[in-house]
């Protein structure tokens, strides 16, 4: 597995943490910045997102102050389910069910164990299907209307 990994400054921190953690885990990942300087979350998004959309990358992980506009920002990009969540029950269930295939949290929301909690339950997590599956595939079919 490898992972697509990217932050504003408001997310730096967090990022950086989150990036031991899975360098602990011995977990593979490409880190698309930013290394603290201040920059425009929507670049740092797509940069990810191209890593998935092109199958470099099975999922991502970014970060922003909140995670709201960076998870704004990826779910524009065709073919992203991004979920900015700050529990671990959204965590879980945004995998399960929605096959979430970006985590986005909040630098200025959450501390490092709580993060690296939610990495770990979305990565551990597996997707359900089934039902599930139907609904995804309406998401597609809204991305195609664009
Ligand atoms: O987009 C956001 C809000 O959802 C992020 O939290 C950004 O990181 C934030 O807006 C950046 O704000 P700053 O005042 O430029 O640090």
């Amino acid at each position: 597995m490898k992972l697509s990994v990217g932050c504003d400054h408001g997310g730096y921190e967090l990022k950086e943490a989150v990036l031991k953690h899975l360098d602990e885990k011995g977990i593979a990942y490409i880190d698309c910045g930013c290394h603290g300087e201040s920059v425009d979350y929507p670049v740092i998004a797509k940069e990810v997102c191209s890593h998935i959309v092109s199958g470099e990358c099975e999922c991502g992980l970014l970060f922003c102050g909140t995670g709201i506009g960076i998870s704004m920002a990826a779910n524009k990009v065709k073919g992203i389910r991004a979920a900015c969540c700050s529990d671990y029950y959204s965590a879980k269930y945004t995998k399960m069910h929605n096959n979430a295939n970006v985590l986005c949290m909040g630098g200025r929301v959450l501390g490092p164990g709580a993060a690296c909690e939610l990495v770990d339950v979305y990565l551990e997590t597996e997707y359900e299907g089934g039902r599930h599956q139907r609904r995804i595939d309406m998401l597609t079919e809204l991305d195609n209307e664009r």
